[in-house]
């Protein structure tokens, strides 16, 4: 079986084209965002998060982040408006990271990174029977960015970071209930939108990227907490789940839009 993509130096982005060809794609993600060069649409509307009956599932380690998953077996936890022509639905959420706070965010704003960025993923439920089905379709899929900088304790992870000995493995999964992602959203929801991919494999190139301009700031301890998982299971010489982000990729022509002057 082939080598497993990672962010090792053998499996990590500079290779992920042997496998996944569309890695060097017209459309990938991330993108460094020169804020000088995105234009202000007047036609963008407002981005509209309806999170407040939100149902968590569970957060799970996949080996490349922690994920925290949602039911989407109905509409009840949309995004809408902003650049969407119909609502999407919320489907999990997972993080990016640095060993250090210099770097961790898989966006980047006029070169400078982040110390880790978080996203939202949604599909649309609208016009797709599933996330797969979505995910392979042009207007499939919708990512919110928000940037993480380290800072005073964030109220409204520690029911996260208080969980991540649960799953500190790779493969390890817990039933995760009573999380609502809306206590992580800054005060103002000015965005950046541009069209992108995943980015991990398959870097499928059908995502609507919606990075907010503000930052949200955790503690030092909170960072740690992320920096105690692994990439690796019981069984594997432990590897810290540190590094986990993909650099900025080619702009190719696209127009990154901001819903804010
Ligand atoms: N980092 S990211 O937000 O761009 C991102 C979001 C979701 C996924 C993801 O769901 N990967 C698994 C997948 C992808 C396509 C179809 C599937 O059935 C599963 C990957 C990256
Ligand atoms: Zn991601």
């Amino acid at each position: 079986t082939g080598l497993q993509w990672g962010y090792g130096e053998d499996n990590g982005p500079s290779e992920w084209h042997i496998d996944f060809p569309i890695a060097q794609g017209s459309r990938q993600s991330p993108i460094n965002i020169v804020t000088s060069d995105a234009v202000y649409d007047p036609d963008l509307l407002p981005l509209s998060i309806c999170y407040d009956s939100c149902t968590t599932l569970s957060i799970f380690n996949d080996g490349h982040s922690v994920i925290v998953e949602f039911d989407d077996v109905d509409s009840k936890t949309v995004i809408q408006s902003g650049p969407l022509q119909v609502p999407y639905r919320l489907k999990q959420c997972h993080f990016h990271w640095g060993g250090k706070n210099t770097h961790g965010s898989e966006h980047t704003v006029n070169g400078k990174s982040y110390a880790s960025e978080l996203h939202l993923v949604h599909w649309n439920a609208v016009k797709y029977k599933t996330f797969a089905e979505a995910a392979v379709a042009p207007d499939g899929l919708a990512v919110i960015g928000i940037f993480i900088e380290t800072g005073d304790d964030h109220p409204g992870l520690h029911q996260l970071t208080d969980a991540f000995y649960m799953v500190k493995f790779k493969g390890s999964k817990a039933v995760f209930p009573g999380f609502n992602p809306k206590s992580l959203l800054p005060k103002s929801l000015h965005y950046w939108t541009y069209p992108g991919s995943l980015t991990t494999p398959p870097l499928y190139e059908n995502v609507i990227w919606i990075v907010l301009k503000e930052p949200i700031k955790i503690s030092q301890k909170q960072m740690h907490r992320f920096r105690l998982l692994l990439f690796s299971n019981e069984d594997e010489d432990r590897l810290p789940m540190i590094d986990n982000f993909r650099p900025p990729q080619p702009l190719k022509g696209r127009k990154v839009r901001a819903s804010f002057c």
